[in-house]
């Protein structure tokens, strides 16, 4: 699973499940996975019913949670709900001893991460919700797990988010996992909202996640200290900085943010408060990668035709360099008499996004010219187009990189970016 290096250190799914073993332990499981040519497990995570059972799995064999997900509504992936849950833990791990008992609010609860919360760290948690069914739904989870000394369920109204529970009583701290799209997006092209699986109250609200959370801050204004740390998570990376201008405006003492990357998939969270005793820390893994991207990124190899020599290999690759407007700086080191080649590579501006559809209108275009003129060289340009797809996957982000290319008629490395694998073939101007 890519990613997965993002994930909260102390994610148990850092390492992903031993399908193996859950298709022995479980033999439901089975109905969803298949065995690979490779002999590994694999699982279907785009079937619902699939997911729904493996996360009741999960759950089970990993907190010893009976958990009941009701059909058609969201089902919550474990990774990422750890990786919330473990930086608000960090949070407290700042600013108390590990003998305090934590009080908090989920706003917004099929019970999840109150269930987790409870089992996992035996805090105590009040989780509301202005659906009705989610109410029922979250009650009998709680009560199947006899943790009614630890968890309650409170039905509120859609205006509010925090005054009514916390207006009295003081809470260690608040999460929120909001409906992220704004009911205008119902219908439209919004991807991520239409591969949302639940109903439309678990992932539609009024002007959206942002609206939703402006509405928790306004009403933290209110309640100041009653809560000592406010968390909530976002759908979306574009709505951290409108939130963090509020914040600033209504003069929260710190603000701290935090990246969830689980999977494919990635949240974000932001905490703040208004208490200057308490500290507050950024959990940004992806930020911390950036630096260390280098040294970590695994290299990835793309076979380049047998026929070609490494001269010929090495002309395609400055030839692919050249039109992505890469700069090269040739670092040919002349003592090591098997590097042919050694390069620096800087990219100045993102000129990959898109390099794929490009690609595949000049293919197009060169395809039918070639039925005309009869050329045979399409094997060619299908490799270039390999090694484009590869440089647009990794560096999707819009992230300039700088990567080290080796040539030594065996294979070119573009550390961290590419492999290019060059078969042993020496050609007559070597
Ligand atoms: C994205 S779902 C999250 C459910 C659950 N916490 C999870 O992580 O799987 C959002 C939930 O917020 C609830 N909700 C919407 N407006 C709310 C409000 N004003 N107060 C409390 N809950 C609300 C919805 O009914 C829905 O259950």
């Amino acid at each position: 699973m890519p990613n997965n290096q993002f994930m909260h250190p102390r994610n148990i799914y850092r390492t992903p499940p031993a399908f193996k073993e859950l298709s022995i332990k479980y033999p439901e499981f089975n109905k969803y996975a298949s065995t690979g040519l490779n002999g590994k497990i694999v699982f279907d995570f785009k079937n619902q019913e699939g997911l729904r059972l493996l996360t009741t799995i999960l759950l089970k064999k990993d907190f010893g949670l009976d958990v009941d997900l009701p059909v058609g509504r969201l089902i919550p992936t474990i990774p990422l709900r750890l990786n919330y849950l473990l930086w608000i833990e960090d949070l407290f791990n700042l600013n108390y001893d590990n003998t305090k008992k934590i009080k908090g609010i989920d706003i917004g609860s099929s019970c999840i991460y109150p269930l987790l919360a409870a089992k996992q760290f035996q805090w105590s948690m009040v989780g509301t919700d202005i659906n009705k069914e989610a109410i029922k739904n979250a009650i009998k989870n709680v009560e199947k797990n006899n943790l009614q000394n630890l968890i309650q369920v409170l039905e509120v109204s859609e205006w509010e988010r925090l005054l009514p529970v916390a207006v009295d009583e003081h809470y260690d701290f608040c999460m929120c996992n909001p409906p992220f799209h704004s009911y205008s997006n119902l219908n439209s092209s919004d991807d991520e909202a239409n591969n949302s699986i639940g109903i439309t109250s678990e992932m539609y609200t009024i002007g959206g996640e942002v609206d939703f959370v402006k509405k928790m801050i306004k009403e933290s204004e209110i309640l100041q200290n009653s809560i000592s740390i406010y968390t909530t998570m976002v759908g979306y990376k574009a709505s951290l900085d409108p939130l963090k201008n509020e914040l600033k405006a209504i003069g929260a003492c710190s603000v701290a943010e935090a990246g969830f990357y689980q999977g494919r998939n990635a949240r974000w969270g932001i905490a703040w408060t208004f208490q200057s005793d308490i500290k507050l820390k950024d959990f940004l893994p992806n930020k911390e990668f950036q630096k260390e991207k280098l040294k970590l990124r695994p290299p990835v190899s793309f076979k380049i035709p047998e026929t070609y020599d490494s001269i010929t290999a090495l002309t395609k690759l400055s030839e692919l360099l050249v039109s992505l407007k890469l700069s090269t700086a040739i670092l040919k080191s002349k003592s090591d008499e098997n590097v042919l080649y050694q390069a620096d590579i800087q990219a100045y501006e993102n000129t990959w996004t898109h390099q794929r559809r490009k690609r595949r209108m000049e293919k197009r275009l060169a395809d039918s010219k070639r039925q005309k003129t009869n050329d045979n060289c399409l094997h060619v340009e299908s490799d270039e187009e390999k090694v484009d797809q590869h440089l647009e996957t990794t560096v999707n982000a819009k992230r300039l990189f700088s990567a080290t290319l080796f040539f030594n008629s065996l294979r070119i490395d573009l550390y961290n970016a590419i492999w290019y694998n060059i078969p042993l073939i020496k050609g007559k101007n070597e």
